[in-house]
């Protein structure tokens, strides 16, 4: 069976729903990457060096990321000579497997959680990334799923952080364990596992500062945190997330190296996809990175976060290029 057929199938089995959320999320991204791919196939029509150098530029605009790129472009060179490929319309189904290969780990996207009791998740990245909204979204999201969930304003350094997710605790209908601006967050995290122990919670998540300004001080606290985690509950936390802002492009691929090497990050949250045609930075961190993406979000709203999967991801990507390489399939 061919690579789409097998992909078509594993997609038809899951909800319509999130497929249409990817879709409608990547529409930028997909204007500005696989069309244009598409108008380069359909402009040059032959392979050769200006077509690669054309795609290279293609490719990194995206924001795929140049080691990417340069591995990318290497592995179509050979697979192009071993399939004897001359035509470059032939090129869009091998481009899009190789890009699937890449985005392919073995690791587990989902979430990690706690087999039984409290699960704890903690958030960690720079202002702005969207932390707060993610948190406000996964809360939502577990409670729509029977948990009881809890939050706990651990930014207590940037004015308005803690009163951002109450706003949120109000809208989801979650509790915000609470101090006063400015207290020691490390005491925040101590009350709101004892809270979370008390109430017989099943997840709670951790907002963090995010100030990079005093990246000394901020390891610091994060480990000051982790610590009074760790002693109060068993093999906690469960997950360490990095937040990330898509539209930064290659910024969030730094930051993701700057916080993976310090902060014992275990998983990724790409924000902001739907707002950046820069989607191709899903294909470098997962390149490039030896970290999983395990949420995206696709919008500003309360059920715009998605568990991260390849297959759907490529899907909605390269949704017209599969389409036009079925049809070549039943033609022949
Ligand atoms: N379009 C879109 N906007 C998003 C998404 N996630 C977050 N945002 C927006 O990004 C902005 C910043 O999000 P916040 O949640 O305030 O960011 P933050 O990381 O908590 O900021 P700090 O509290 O300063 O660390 C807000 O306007 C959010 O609505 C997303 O997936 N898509």
């Amino acid at each position: 069976m061919s690579f789409f057929k097998k992909l078509k199938e594993s997609i038809s089995q899951k909800t319509e729903s999130v497929t249409n959320k990817f879709k409608e999320g990547l529409t930028k991204t997909r204007t500005a990457f696989v069309e244009r791919v598409e108008e380069l196939i359909l402009r040059r029509k032959k392979i050769d060096e200006a077509f690669y150098e054309e795609l290279e530029e293609i490719l990194i605009g995206a924001d795929v990321g140049v080691n990417t790129v340069m591995t990318l472009i290497d592995e179509l060179r050979v697979e192009v000579k071993k399939r004897k490929i001359e035509d470059a319309s032939e090129l869009q189904p091998v481009l899009s497997e190789k890009l699937t290969g890449l985005l392919k780990g073995d690791e587990d996207n989902k979430l990690n959680m706690a087999p039984s009791g409290l699960t704890v998740i903690l958030f960690v990245g720079v202002n702005g990334v969207g932390k707060t909204t993610t948190i406000g979204k996964l809360a939502h999201k577990f409670k729509s799923e029977g948990k009881k969930v809890l939050m706990a304003a651990g930014d207590t350094f940037r004015a308005g952080a803690i009163e951002q997710l109450e706003v949120w605790g109000q809208r989801v209908g979650v509790d915000v364990i609470k101090q006063s601006s400015g207290a020691d967050p490390a005491a925040v995290m101590y009350d709101a596992v004892q809270a979370a122990k008390q109430r017989g919670v099943d997840v709670l998540l951790c907002d963090t500062a995010g100030r990079l300004q005093n990246k000394t001080n901020l390891m610091d606290e994060l480990n000051k945190i982790f610590r009074v985690i760790q002693r109060e509950v068993p093999n906690a936390p469960h997950e360490v997330l990095l937040v990330l802002d898509a539209t930064t492009g290659q910024n969030a691929l730094s930051q993701a190296k700057l916080f993976g090497e310090k902060s014992g990050v275990s998983g990724l949250v790409l924000t902001k996809l739907d707002g950046t045609a820069k989607g191709g930075i899903v294909i470098a961190i997962r390149n490039e990175l030896q970290l999983p993406v395990k949420l995206v979000g696709l919008g500003e709203k309360m059920d715009d976060l998605q568990e991260f999967d390849s297959e759907q991801f490529v899907h909605a990507l390269f949704a017209g290029l599969i389409q036009s390489a079925e049809g070549e399939e039943t033609e022949s």
